[in-house]
Order: structure tokens, then C-alpha cells, then sequence
């Protein structure tokens, strides 16, 4: 079983894929994380006339167990990740890294911003997970402060609209809803409502499915 979870920065996404991927037993990928370890691997050179050029070869050369988590998931990495992915060959290496993924025995979670509509097209189960702007940079601004990160709500507020506006005008991307996705939003909801409404979603698609077959 293939379960593709899309959805903008900070919404949840990625709780929710862990927590569904305990639940069923399923390896899962937190595709963002190919994206931000581009752009941390290009850091210092995002200014460069050739930086495409070398985004490129990093993608293809990527080996993400060679990065620690805590330099991905930081503000910085996230905005760089944002530049890198509208490069379409780095799309096109990271692509490849994700469908070898998802094509275990099996199958896979896979969270990020094209997997419905891009990655796995053909997934059993496709969520699009979302929350407002304001909800999404409380999250994140909690999230890195617990880690000693001294941000502001203001300043990561702004971040997520940028990256909000960068992502959804990026043409190498298919950012889009896919029409078969189901919508949650858990902007009102716990960690854990918003797991369980996600896993009523995926077992109602899961009974529909074996009723059809
Ligand atoms: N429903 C929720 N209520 C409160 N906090 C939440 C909820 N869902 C997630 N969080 C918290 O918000 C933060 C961001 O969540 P998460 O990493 O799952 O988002 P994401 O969509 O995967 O983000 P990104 O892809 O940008 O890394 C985490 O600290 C997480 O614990
Ligand atoms: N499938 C994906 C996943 C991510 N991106 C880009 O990476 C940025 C960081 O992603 P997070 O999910 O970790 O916030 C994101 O803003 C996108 O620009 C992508 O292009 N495709």
C-alpha cells in the first residue's frame, strides 16, 4: 500500500505520515528532507552565477545519511530547500531517489508537496494535509524554540508565506491538490485528532477499495 501525504510547510504532514506509518507498519519518507539537504549542501554558494549548476550535482551525488536532521529542518534550510527545488533536473535526481522509495514490497508513506500529483500518481490513499498560516508558524516557532532556536512568531510567519507564495508559482513543481486527494485541515485539531482523523480517512478509502475489488 502507497500512501502519498502532501501539504504546505509546518502543517502537520509529517506527524501525521510517522504516526500512520507505526500504524501500518510502513517505511516512510520525508521527501522535504531530499530538498533541504540540497539547499544545506548548498548554503554557501546560493550566490554563485553557476549555483544551479552545482545544485544539480548534488542532488545527484545525494546521500541524506550524511547529514544530521537538526542542520535539515532548520528556517534557513527550508528557505534554501525552496530555492533548489524549482531547478528541474535537481527535481528530476530527487525524483528518482523517491520512487525507488515508494516501489518497496510493501509499499510506503511519502510526505511532501508533489507526491500525489507527481511521485506516486497511482497511490492507494492520497491526503493533503493543510492549516492556516497563523496556526502553522505557532507550531514551527514552538518547535524551534523548544530547541533553543531563538525565532520570533513574526519571523517565521513570514518565512511560511513566503515559501507558501515561492512553492506554489514554482514551474518545475506540481504543488497542486490532487483531485483524488483526501482534504484535512487541522487547524482546530491535537496531534492526536489529527492522527486519528487522518486514519479514518485512510481506512474509509481502504474499506471502499476492498468493497470495489
Ligand atoms: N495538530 C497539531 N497540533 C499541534 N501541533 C502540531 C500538530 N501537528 C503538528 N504539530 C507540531 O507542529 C510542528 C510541525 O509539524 P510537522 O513537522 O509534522 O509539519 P510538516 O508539515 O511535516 O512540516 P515541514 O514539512 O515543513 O517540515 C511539530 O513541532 C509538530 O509537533
Ligand atoms: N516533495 C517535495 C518536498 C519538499 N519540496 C521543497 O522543499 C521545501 C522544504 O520542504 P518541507 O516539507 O521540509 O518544508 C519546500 O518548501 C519545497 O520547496 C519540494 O519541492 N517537493
Amino acid at each position: 500500500m502507497i500512501i502519498a501525504i502532501d501539504g504546505p510547510a509546518a502543517s502537520g504532514k509529517g506527524t501525521i505520515s510517522k504516526k500512520l506509518a507505526q500504524h501500518f507498519a510502513l517505511p516512510h519518507m520525508d521527501t522535504g528532507l531530499l530538498y533541504r539537504a540540497v539547499g544545506y549542501a548548498m548554503r554557501d554558494d546560493l550566490d554563485r552565477p553557476d549555483w544551479e549548476k552545482l545544485a544539480i550535482e548534488k542532488a545527484q551525488s545525494l546521500e541524506l545519511s550524511h547529514y544530521h536532521e537538526d542542520d535539515l529542518t532548520t528556517a534557513e534550510a527550508g528557505v534554501a530547500a525552496s530555492k533548489v527545488a524549482r531547478v528541474p533536473e535537481v527535481r528530476t535526481a530527487l525524483r528518482e531517489v523517491q520512487i525507488a522509495f515508494a516501489q518497496q514490497e510493501d509499499g510506503a508513506i511519502l510526505d511532501g508537496r508533489d507526491i500525489g500529483t507527481r511521485i506516486c500518481p497511482d497511490a492507494d490513499v492520497k491526503l493533503y494535509i493543510t492549516a492556516d498560516a497563523e496556526t502553522r508558524a505557532e507550531r514551527r516557532t514552538k518547535q524551534l524554540n523548544a530547541r533553543g532556536v531563538d525565532v520570533t512568531f513574526d519571523e517565521i510567519l513570514a518565512q511560511i508565506e513566503k515559501r507558501d507564495a515561492d512553492d506554489k508559482d514554482n514551474p518545475a513543481g506540481a504543488f497542486y491538490v490532487a483531485p483524488d486527494a483526501h482534504l484535512l485541515d487541522t487547524t482546530k485539531l491535537s496531534i492526536e485528532a489529527a492522527f486519528q482523523a487522518a486514519l479514518e480517512l485512510v481506512n474509509d478509502v481502504l474499506a471502499q477499495e476492498k468493497s470495489t475489488s
